[in-house]
């Protein structure tokens, strides 16, 4: 069985560093000519798979907006996971679960581990509750060779009281870095992090982390892929970059061209 980190190396190697959000809301719905039901939602998500899913290394479907169509949305979900294996590529789920032990178990059920019926190469989750409250999706996602990206740093405003606050070890936000980065030792480098291109500095120390950097926020929350050598420094490598809005908000004829735009600006990075 492979591991995450080794599918998202091949899958990054053969096709380039970047991740395409799925973010079916009604604006893009709207750009595309589509109606805001679970028609336009399918015709929008699986039409992005079905025009970019040869060509991009990963997706990344946003479950809040096939969550808000219902149990049908969530049904659409589950196909276009599908197509995307199908298609070749890798699936982050995003569903930013975070809770404790015994609700964390039946999230991993749902997620993780072969026959999971929204099974995902890997899935975002929320470490508010304490990093060791995820255990059980980090047993689940190691045993059925799939990743996990914790959220450390986030591309909004706001996260900067909490990610920020500072601990006797240091900010909340380098303790999630640092943890993450002992639990990968012992964990195939399952454990992603996620950290926002929306900051000029972080305010993490990335340098020693060994895991994957999922980093969002570039086009339509202000980052850039230009910006990234700057934030991210010694840890660049491991950066693999995210964009919905920016690729997927101006209709269905911009898709591939505005994705071929960020992969170039990305292959400049090495
Ligand atoms: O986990 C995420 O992907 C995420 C973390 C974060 O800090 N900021 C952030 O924007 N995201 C997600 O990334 C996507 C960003 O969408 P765009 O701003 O349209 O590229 C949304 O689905 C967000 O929920």
């Amino acid at each position: 069985m492979s591991t995450y980190a080794q599918r998202l190396a091949a899958a990054t190697t053969d096709r380039g560093r970047l991740c395409v959000g799925i973010d079916p809301m009604a604006s893009v719905l709207d750009a595309w000519g589509l109606d805001n039901d679970v028609a336009g939602l399918e015709a929008c998500a699986r039409g992005i798979v079905e025009q970019l899913g040869g060509t991009v290394a990963v997706f990344k479907p946003q479950s809040a907006f096939f969550e808000a169509h219902g149990s049908a949305g969530v049904a659409v979900l589950e196909r276009v996971l599908v197509d995307i294996r199908e298609a070749g590529a890798l699936s982050i789920l995003d569903v930013k679960r975070g809770d404790i032990g015994s609700s964390m178990a039946g999230y991993a059920s749902a997620f993780l581990g072969e026959g999971a019926p929204l099974w995902a190469d890997a899935i975002t989750l929320s470490p508010y509750l304490g990093v060791g409250s995820l255990s059980p999706a980090i047993d689940a996602a190691v045993a059925g060779g799939q990743g996990l990206y914790v959220l450390a740093r986030t591309s909004n405003p706001d996260g900067a009281t909490i990610q920020l606050a500072e601990t006797a070890e240091g900010t909340v936000a380098q303790h999630v870095v640092d943890t993450a980065a002992s639990l990968n030792e012992t964990r195939d480098n399952a454990i992603g992090l996620v950290v926002g291109a929306t900051h000029a500095d972080s305010g993490c120390r990335l340098d020693a982390f060994n895991g994957s950097l999922l980093v969002p926020g570039i086009g339509a929350q202000g980052g850039t892929v230009e910006s990234l050598a700057s934030i991210f420094g010694q840890a660049l490598g491991h950066v693999l970059p995210t964009a919905s809005r920016e690729v997927i908000g101006h209709g269905a004829g911009e898709l591939t061209a505005r994705a071929g735009r960020l992969l170039a600006q990305v292959a400049v990075l090495g």
